[in-house]
């Protein structure tokens, strides 16, 4: 295996020094670090970071190859600075099955480029009706520790219930979609005033914040760890607020494009702005940026859903619900919360890899860059500045909702476990399994 020295890294944003990756650790730090034979990576002034890990990805395969696939989607992670993905389970078939979960997991791990943690569906199908196979999922090889029938919501109280007591027993969590379903129905966007403009049917914070405070609620009650997904209204901000106070077990994410993007964007039906749960008014965002900052909310999660040109080239009302994120999602971090200065570099080392890493019960992602530990690493130029150009990227889809945008920084080379996976911010092909 290659030798790296990375030469004047600043770990986590600090002083620069030099960083030996050898046999899959960070094998010495600063002074120590220089020596003979090792490939040196000029990284003056770049940022190192713990590999990064997303609790909240679509690879769409099986079932959906046209949108992605575990190859091209990993590509796409590797390329944004991930080690780790947790794959959602809204596949076809749903990943309700240890088979399934252990199909995926083998993919991730025969493709290499990051590691591919499936996420096990809470439900049957996910018909929300019927608890699938939680214990042989955690038992598989997969071993999963995250639940999830994420695109839909665990709606019946009474099946909520069980899933949080099923999954203490091997130490999972149950990551819940909240949208409460007849309050959403028909819904194109966020209910507002831009919603009432447009006539087009809204989604209520309040079908959002009913299914927050309702589980929480249940977790205290079941003593069980409950994350919630892709929050985005200032209401489900203070609700996970009064329930971290009170000591309820509860995680919960932001995504890069509501903590960016507003309702405004819908004005031009562009359906790259079509997402669940909807993006939200200015002060959503607002308070979404401020609950990441005080760690009311525990981790960034790119919620990357690519969809195929011809769910999202239609109208607003016949397109699909979901934006691409894997490769823009630091920037967009960087961009409103590290350029602004509501997070350090050591912040966002915490929020996107090691919080996420603990709540997916992960060992060795998300671990402090010392010497001996594995080698899962990121490092960013953050004075780089890019145009987003979709097609450009490895991602199989192209509705990112930045496209055309400038962001800041650039993931200039990904390790995973000592083997590069993308160096001068490039893939590098063919050494990866
Ligand atoms: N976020 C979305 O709008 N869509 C996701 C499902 C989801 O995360 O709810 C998808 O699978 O396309
Ligand atoms: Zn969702
Ligand atoms: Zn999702």
């Amino acid at each position: 295996m290659t030798t790296y020295l990375l030469t004047g890294a600043r770990p986590l944003g600090g002083d620069p020094t030099d960083v030996l990756v050898a046999d899959g650790v960070v094998a010495a730090l600063g002074a120590d670090a220089r020596r003979a034979g090792a490939q040196v990576v000029e990284a003056d002034g770049l940022v190192l970071l713990p590999g990064l890990v997303d609790l909240h990805t679509h690879l769409r395969e099986p079932g959906r190859e046209d949108a992605e696939t575990v190859e091209s989607g990993t590509r796409a992670a590797a390329l944004g600075g991930f080690t780790a993905v947790h794959a959602m389970a809204n596949t076809t078939p749903t990943q309700d099955t240890a088979g399934v979960v252990e199909q995926v997991w083998r993919l991730g791990r025969d493709a290499g480029w990051c590691d591919v943690h499936p996420v096990g569906a809470v439900t049957v199908g996910l018909e929300g009706e019927r608890l699938a196979e939680l214990s042989a999922m955690a038992r598989s090889a997969a071993a999963v520790r995250v639940f999830s029938d994420d695109g839909k919501c665990v709606h019946d109280p009474v099946v909520m219930r069980r899933a949080l007591e099923y999954v203490k027993a091997f130490d999972g969590v149950v990551a819940q979609h909240a949208q409460e379903p007849r309050l959403t129905e028909g819904a194109q966007m966020h209910e507002g005033v831009v919603s009432a403009e447009l006539g087009l049917t809204g989604w209520p914070a309040v079908a959002e914040e009913a299914v927050v405070a309702r589980d929480v609620l249940l977790a205290e009650h079941v003593g069980s760890r409950l994350h919630v997904l892709h929050l985005s209204t200032a209401g489900s901000v203070d609700i996970v607020r009064w329930a971290k106070a009170r000591g309820i077990a509860v995680t919960a994410e932001a995504t890069p494009h509501h903590l960016a993007l507003t309702d405004d964007l819908v004005r031009g039906y562009d359906p790259r702005f079509k997402v669940n749960p909807p993006l939200r008014t200015a002060e959503d965002v607002e308070a979404v940026r401020q609950g990441l900052a005080d760690g009311t909310i525990d981790v960034v999660g790119t919620d990357h859903a690519p969809h195929p040109r011809e769910d999202k080239d239609c109208e607003w009302g016949a397109a699909a619900f979901g934006m691409t994120g894997l490769e823009t999602a630091l920037s967009v971090v960087q961009e409103v919360m590290v350029d602004t200065g509501r997070l350090t570099w050591a912040d966002v080392a915490r929020v996107m890899s090691t919080a996420p890493a603990h709540i997916g019960r992960l060992t060795g992602q998300g671990r402090p860059i010392a010497v001996g530990e594995p080698a899962n690493l990121t490092l960013v130029d953050p004075a780089a500045r890019r145009v987003v150009v979709p097609e450009e990227q490895a991602t199989a889809s192209v509705n990112s909702p930045f496209a055309g945008r400038e962001l800041p920084g650039r993931v200039v080379a990904t390790f995973l476990r000592g083997r590069a996976t993308v160096l001068d911010g490039a893939l590098v092909e063919g050494t990866h399994r």
